[in-house]
């Protein structure tokens, strides 16, 4: 029977006090609901006592109908000075509605008189009158000695009459916090099991990352005995942040081999750190483990080819258990085990032996010392894959292009762009104008296809970035183009140029992204008539 360990998310609280996260309530209570899918048992949404925001989550989270977290509010010991029963956050708790509280109080004498100003005999008093008012409301309580390592490290005796005053007020949960971010793993696991021998009570563990060990150092007190980890997801929190559950659960889980979620929720895990991300506005980390883009990207020729013998050879966990996928990416450290693989998942058909596949390796890493870049460019590389097999017929072809600009006075910039491609034997001359040289260029070749392929017009560029290669040449330097366009906002593809001008690098991977829209379409350009031909001066030869 494996250990449960119940998994406690703040990213609700302590995540929002990461410096640039600020989530509405729609936005918690959207992230509460993915947290329940993911099976956390607590979910801390906020402190009821500190600001309306957070009250209006817990009155609103009552309609969430969760399947499995318990809603969780959070809060200090009562001020001093003050009884509980007056107390003003302890009584915002009470009127959030929840069943589960967690309050915090002080474990470090230093912190007693010199933050809280007050006697060390008075902190037992908050920590313990809390606790009682709370458990005598009927709430689960789980306590948070805050500062408990840095307290116990400078005078073990008092920090562990604080916990012992909690529990004896009945607290159903001791959870020992790393608040400043700073212990090792080392002393992380003596202090817990010291704890967990001393104490009859469930122990938790709350651990900050200043030191990049909050996820060591949770997994530490795991093994010493702590059945409760806090954390937050994508590990966001104040200054470096909280302990990374979307860590902490599968090395749990897949290592240790304690119960944290079930298998089926675990491959929720990707899902829920992008889903955070999201809705917090941050971009996700590629290298993030377990779960960003590059968790499973084999790029090495090496290892690909080890990959395909078995999948083991390179990966810790198999990615699909996290809900994450294997990725191979192709540039000029591939071998033929990269191109294998990605014609695999194109359904290309492909044999190892033959000299074509060792021709299309031998064109990328030349282009690639071009400046080309191919594992951001995945249509550009089936394009030049399907080339290099023979298994490519070109939709149109390019007679020439021109970008006009002109500024007169005062007046906006105008752009204007004209191209001439070759359609069905057809040559099409069209203009357009545009906010900017790409812009322009875009337009034309879009009106010029467009005729003969009126699904294009479903078609747009969603992203473009440009690369100066070598900055000393300055501007005699290189740059490198890549676009991403798409035709339903879900799928996109990403191509390609390189020149030493940015406009044909531009243009080169815009071309690439229409040659991939159309590609296999060459037999359904639609027959156009003689007053379209008319308007967009096609010439007949
Ligand atoms: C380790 C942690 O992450 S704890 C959580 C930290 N998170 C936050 O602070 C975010 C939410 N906080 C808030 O909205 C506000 O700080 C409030 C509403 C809670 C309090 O605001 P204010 O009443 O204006 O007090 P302020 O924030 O300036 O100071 C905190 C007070 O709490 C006292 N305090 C700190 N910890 C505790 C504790 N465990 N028990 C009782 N009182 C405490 C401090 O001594 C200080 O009291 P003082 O004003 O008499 O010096
Ligand atoms: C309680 C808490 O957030 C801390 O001690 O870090």
């Amino acid at each position: 029977m494996k250990t449960q360990i119940f998994i406690y998310d703040t990213t609700l609280r302590d995540g929002t006090q990461g410096e640039g996260v600020s989530l509405s309530v729609d936005d918690k209570l959207k992230i509460a609901k993915k947290l329940d899918q993911l099976g956390v048992h607590y979910i801390e949404g906020g402190w009821p006592g500190s600001n309306p925001k957070d009250m209006e989550f817990f009155l609103r989270a009552k309609e969430l109908k969760l399947k499995h977290a318990k809603i969780t509010a959070f809060g200090s010991t009562r001020r001093f000075g003050v009884t509980a029963e007056a107390d003003a956050n302890l009584n915002m708790i009470l009127k959030s509605g929840v069943e589960a509280v967690a309050i915090f109080g002080k474990s470090w004498d230093f912190h007693v008189t010199e933050a809280l100003g007050t006697t060390l005999e008075e902190n037992l008093s908050m920590i313990y009158e809390s606790v009682r008012f709370l458990k005598d409301k009927g709430l689960e309580v789980i306590y948070d000695a805050e500062h408990f390592f840095d307290g116990y490290k400078h005078n073990p005796e008092y920090a562990m009459v604080t916990i012992r005053k909690a529990m004896e007020a009945g607290a159903d949960w001791l959870t020992l916090c790393d608040t400043n971010g700073g212990s090792l793993p080392h002393e992380i696991s003596e202090i817990v099991a010291r704890v967990c021998e001393e104490v009859g009570t469930k122990i938790g563990i709350h651990c900050h990352n200043d030191g990049e060990l909050a996820v060591a150092n949770s997994l530490a007190a795991v093994a010493a005995g702590a059945t409760q980890v806090q954390g937050t997801i994508n590990g966001l929190g104040e200054r470096c942040g909280n302990a990374n559950l979307i860590s902490i659960i599968p090395n749990l889980q897949l290592k240790l081999g304690y119960a944290c979620v079930s298998d089926e929720q675990l491959k929720q895990l990707t899902n829920t750190s992008r889903y955070v991300y999201e809705i917090a506005n941050i971009v996700p980390q590629n290298t993030q483990p377990f779960v960003g883009q590059s968790a499973f990207a084999h790029k090495g020729g090496m290892h690909v080819s080890a990959i395909l013998k078995d999948a083991e050879t390179y990966e810790h966990i198999k990615p699909e258990t996290v809900g994450n996928t294997r990725r191979v990416l192709v540039s000029e450290l591939s071998g033929q085990s990269n191109l294998l693989f990605k014609a695999q998942e194109l359904n290309i058909d492909l044999d190892k032996n033959k000299p074509e596949g060792r021709a299309i390796i031998q064109k990328v890493k030349e282009l690639e010392y071009q400046g080309y870049q191919y594992e951001g460019a995945e249509a550009s590389f089936e394009l030049l894959v399907r080339k290099g097999l023979g298994d490519y017929e070109e939709v149109f072809t390019v007679e020439s292009f021109k970008v006009l600009m002109e500024k007169i006075g005062e007046q906006d910039v105008v752009t204007e762009a004209t191209v001439k491609v070759k359609v069905n034997g057809q040559t099409v001359h069209t203009v357009a104008e545009g906010n900017g040289p790409v812009n322009a260029l875009d337009n034309a070749l879009r009106k010029a296809l467009e005729v003969f392929f009126p699904d294009l017009k479903e078609m747009y560029l969603t992203d473009y970035k440009v690369r100066v290669l070598s900055e000393h040449e300055a501007t005699a330097s290189k740059v490198r183009v890549l676009v991403e366009s798409t035709k339903d906002g879900r799928d996109s593809w990403s191509t390609v140029g390189v020149s030493t001008n940015v406009i044909e690098a531009s243009w080169e991977a815009l071309l690439d992204s229409m040659r991939y829209a159309l590609l296999g379409r060459h037999e359904e350009a639609v027959d156009i008539q003689l007053e379209e031909k008319e308007r967009l001066g096609i010439l007949n030869h």
